[in-house]
């Protein structure tokens, strides 16, 4: 059977709500995939992930690869049974990671060398060789290496990045075996429109089961990133789903739902959870600010998290003051419900077509003044 089948079921404006039929299970788009980075989704156990309503989590190969090792994973029955996560996993190739954590050695034609951010061992990385890792993990939606230019790249460099990342994706693709799961291109290209359609018709030339949009949210300035998603989207093959990678912030999603965005990721719901900045309809509170000292309300009234339901800022407040775990685990279930929550609303405004005013409503919450 096809290895990944998007199923669109509604659509309103440019948004639109589907269901991505995965080898492991189905997700319903627009979705937001929290990160588990080292096999898990920090601090929570897996199924208060999947009662918080995620469906698919993103792993990291970089990261495995070094720790504990993708060969010790596939003995011990691969990523699902390793950390107990039996629904869909998407997994990165690692190409951002090794920018951005390790120091890099260097960049050809074959793949990358790098030094491990743990240890320093030299290790190389190809696009046949992150394909093979990616099987090993047994995951079900796998990236292509490819190379995420530093912000401010050059012109030509991004236009020689962007045609060798797409060598490197028909290597990718002659790489996967039968047991390989899906295998999706990167489009690249910086903040040029004309070397982002460049990059889509190199990709769009090859059997890829979806596309994802990298290059992005490292720093660029926001409008220019909306300025480029809007004029990709339309570009891209229909019928595949389209991955926004590392968005994005609560206006972020709701934005790029808009130009026609399935899948996102980021690090950010999680991170800021632990360190006590929470997600709310009305923009971000700082836990640790003194005036919720002695404030009995829940982070959001109405909320119905677990966090919310039982606890006060004023306790939550306490805990991260005072560095208890349970701060970490309290303000992640938040987080994370209140993004879950927000792609949920986002699919039911699709479905009866007022895509437009729950959006708008949302973001004037977001800009509202604060807490
Ligand atoms: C935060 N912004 C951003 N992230 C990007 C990422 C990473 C997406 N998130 C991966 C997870 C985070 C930890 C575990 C895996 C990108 N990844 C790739 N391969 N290519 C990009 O251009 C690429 C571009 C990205 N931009
Ligand atoms: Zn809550």
């Amino acid at each position: 059977m096809a290895r990944l089948r998007h199923e669109i079921t509604a659509v309103s404006g440019k948004a639109r709500a589907g269901r991505l039929h995965t080898r492991r299970g189905v997700v319903d788009t627009p979705a937001f995939m929290p990160v588990g980075t080292q096999g898990t989704v920090k601090g929570l156990l897996p199924e208060e992930v999947s009662g918080l309503g995620a469906q698919m989590i993103l792993g990291n190969t970089y990261h495995l690869m070094l720790r504990p090792g993708v060969v010790t994973v596939d003995k011990l029955g691969g990523l699902h049974r390793f950390m107990n996560w039996p629904g869909p996993i998407l997994t990165d190739s690692g190409g951002f990671q090794v920018f951005s954590l390790s120091g890099l050695r260097s960049l050809d034609e074959e793949g990358a060398s790098f030094r491990s951010h743990l240890d320093g061992q030299l290790l190389r990385m190809t696009p046949e060789s992150v394909v093979r890792a990616q099987e090993l993990l047994g995951s079900d939606l796998m990236m292509v290496l490819d190379e995420c230019p530093p912000p401010g790249s050059q012109r030509d460099y991004l236009a020689a990045s962007l045609e060798r990342d797409a060598r490197w994706a028909a290597r990718a693709l002659a790489a996967r075996g039968d047991k390989g799961g899906a295998l999706l291109g990167i489009v690249q290209g910086g903040v040029y429109s004309d070397l982002r359609a460049r990059s889509v018709e190199l990709l769009a030339e090859l059997d890829l089961d979806g596309y994802a949009l990298g290059g992005l949210s490292v720093g660029e300035p926001k409008p220019r990133m909306m300025e480029v998603i809007e004029g990709t989207t339309p570009q891209l093959p229909e019928g595949k789903p389209v991955y926004l990678m590392g968005v994005g912030e609560p206006a972020d999603l709701v934005r790029c739902v808009g130009l026609g965005v399935d899948m996102f990721d980021c690090v950010l719901p999680t991170r800021m959870a632990r360190n006590g900045t929470l997600l709310t309809s009305r923009g971000r509170l700082n836990l640790r600010n003194s005036r919720f000292k002695d404030d009995p309300a829940p982070v959001e009234e109405g909320c119905q998290c677990p966090t919310c339901r039982h606890y006060s800022r004023a306790y939550l407040r306490h805990l991260i003051m005072a560095k208890e775990l349970l701060a970490y685990r309290l303000n992640t279930v938040h987080n994370l419900h209140y993004i879950l929550q927000l792609m949920a609303g986002l699919r039911r405004a699709i479905a009866e077509n007022r895509y437009d005013s729950y959006a708008r409503q949302v973001l004037a919450g977001l800009e509202s003044p604060g807490q």
